[in-house]
């Protein structure tokens, strides 16, 4: 293991979705030649919208076919909430693609929090370890689930999943999935994948877009002591590709921008 992130910058969005399409497709073939399914774990925030360009465009006849029937969806992080509340990055994921999936292409396994736990966001926590103890573990005696992909978004702050800058989660090394009760952006009670988990991904993908992540782009790729997207990609090192447009990271110095 070795290299670098790869920096992928588009001049906007619509240009960006066929690149992430592409790479998406090339890690479900990977999946589908390793345990016939595809395992992905998708964030909330500005990322579902995206994917759903990326996604929900017509296939052109040289690609690989999007096999939704092949994928077992489970989210990087989730707020403790009602399935169908705004905050609930579920509901948000049905809304935005879920929904207009054409049924031709099947439809994927999703695999939500226990919404009986909302108080209780240990057991919440706990529970959905199991479900990735039992999609993975009879795969192999793993120490950790390996997800075929990680798209995940960048928060303004650096934060990705409900991993914040500073915050003790950083440093959990036990379990793969942890409560937060204190997370500093609303609401407060969440479940997060932790970092080993993220960082042993076969691939890690970020989507950072708009001229609301240029400040914190900056500091990520040139300095970014400890911010959680720093150590996703100290980590996942050339397993990550960022996905961004121009306004996010206009001023930014990073010696590999590439392509895929
Ligand atoms: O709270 C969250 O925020 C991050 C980043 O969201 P964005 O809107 O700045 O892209 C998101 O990745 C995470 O899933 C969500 O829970």
């Amino acid at each position: 293991m070795g290299g670098q992130p790869n920096l992928l910058a588009f001049p906007d969005v619509d240009k960006l979705a066929p690149t992430l399409r592409t790479y998406i497709l090339q890690a479900q073939t990977a999946g589908l030649h390793r345990h016939d399914s595809f395992k992905v774990a998708v964030s909330g925030g500005s990322l579902p919208k995206t994917l759903a360009k990326a996604l929900l465009a017509p296939a052109t006849s040289a690609e690989e076919k999007l096999q939704f029937d092949k994928w077992e969806i489970f989210f990087a992080d989730e707020r403790a909430v009602p399935l169908d509340h705004e905050d609930s990055n579920y509901c948000l994921l049905k809304a935005e693609l879920l929904d207009k999936i054409p049924a031709e292409l099947g439809q994927p396994k999703v695999h939500t929090i226990n919404t009986d736990l909302l108080d209780d966001v240990q057991e919440m926590a706990d529970q959905y370890e199991k479900l990735l103890v039992e999609s993975f573990a009879a795969r192999d005696s793993v120490k950790l689930p390996i997800f075929d992909l990680l798209l995940l978004g960048c928060g303004p702050d650096g934060h990705t999943c409900s991993l914040f800058p500073g915050h003790e989660l950083l440093r959990e090394t036990d379990c793969w999935v942890a409560p937060i009760e204190d997370s500093p952006k609303p609401p407060a009670k969440r479940i997060t994948l932790t970092l080993p988990v993220v960082t042993h991904g076969v691939k890690i993908a970020f989507v950072a877009t708009g001229g609301g992540k240029k400040e914190i782009m900056k500091q990520i790729f040139e300095g970014g002591g400890g911010l959680p997207c720093t150590l996703v990609n100290e980590g996942g090192l050339d397993r990550v590709t960022w996905f961004t447009d121009s306004p996010a990271v206009e001023g930014v110095s990073f010696p590999r921008r590439g392509s895929l």
